[in-house]
């Protein structure tokens, strides 16, 4: 039984892997993920410099997931970069996600120069859908920006690349957002990134969990499956079939996974429940995914992907 899958031609052993912003925030972590049975890893978004993100607290984990404001901290791309090229030198048969944004199309050009420039073998993901910046729009909920972005990006990037996308909640935003992503030779779409501006309370305190935006933060696991499995199949049933998916949202068990494929993933990432667990998750979420497969007489995700079946 294998749980191998590809994105955009290249291979990989196992189709479950990190979301980005968790366990990949420097090279100490990537590591110890690369090493992990996860089948590869993509790195927190990388901005032109590093940033410090939001004032803490600013996580917080409830028994049903997570509400997340950290504000885009990261090393800056040229860190990333440098390390994933490093990496791929020792492990040439391995490929690697690399994720990053800017804050207007300049700045995504000018981070796609730095990946061309540095002859970057792997996947990029350009993510659409930070949630967390104070004053900063979710790029992903404007439509016309989006393909402004998409047409510039295309222009100037050779490579694979995919977009990280915010969760859409209307069949009319299904079928416009499709009709764009259709334009462009995009490797993939990775559906969903949290869903953004949430609100826990603390009933005790009676006040917010996170310190940014008055407690408003993006929300993960259990309570947005649902709403991550529908953009995977919405966008499944949209797209041409050249653009895959890659399916993130709610993931904590091998049942997770298998819907994921099922509603048509060609790869799973892992965020609020690999944060709880930690990267022993991959061995466990693989196994589960197995005698799931193994109970059902499956033995590639070929054999169910996308095949999820509709009341006559
Ligand atoms: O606050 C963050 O850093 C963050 N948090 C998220 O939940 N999604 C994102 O894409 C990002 I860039």
């Amino acid at each position: 039984i294998s749980t191998a899958t590809s994105i955009a031609q290249q291979k990989f052993n196992n189709c479950i892997m990190n979301a980005s912003g968790v366990w990949c925030s420097d090279e100490k972590e990537l590591t110890i993920i690369d090493n992990s049975a996860a089948g590869t890893f993509v790195t927190k978004s990388g901005t032109l410099q590093p940033r410090e993100g939001n004032p803490s607290p600013r996580y917080f984990e409830t028994s049903w997931g997570s509400i997340n404001s950290m504000g885009l901290p990261n090393r800056g791309l040229d860190y990333y970069l440098d390390f994933v090229q490093k990496l791929q030198q020792q492990k040439r048969q391995k490929h690697y996600f690399i994720s990053c944004t800017g804050f207007n199309v300049q700045e995504d050009l000018l981070l796609l120069k730095k990946i061309t420039d540095a002859d970057f073998k792997g996947i990029v993901e350009l993510n659409l859908s930070c949630p967390n910046v104070p004053g900063k729009p979710q790029t992903g909920y404007d439509f016309a920006t989006v393909d402004m972005i998409l047409k510039n990006v295309f222009e100037n990037y050779a490579g694979p690349l995919g977009v990280k996308l915010p969760p859409y909640f209307d069949i009319v935003h299904f079928n416009q957002m499709a009709q764009i992503l259709n334009k462009y030779p995009l490797a993939y779409i990775n559906c969903v990134n949290s869903i953004g501006n949430g609100l826990y309370i603390d009933d005790e305190k009676e006040q917010v969990v996170i310190k940014p935006k008055n407690g408003f933060g993006g929300i993960g696991g259990d309570y947005i499956k649902p709403t991550a499995l529908a953009n995977v199949h919405a966008f499944y049933q949209r797209l041409d079939p050249k653009i895959q998916i890659i399916g993130t949202g709610g993931i904590k068990n091998g049942q997770d996974v298998f819907e994921h494929i099922l509603c048509g993933a060609s790869m799973v990432q892992v965020g609020t429940a690999l944060m709880k667990e930690g990267p022993d998750i991959f061995e466990r979420l693989t196994q589960e995914l197995k005698t799931i497969m193994q109970a059902k007489g499956y033995s590639k995700i070929a054999d169910f992907k996308g095949k999820l079946k509709y009341l006559a």
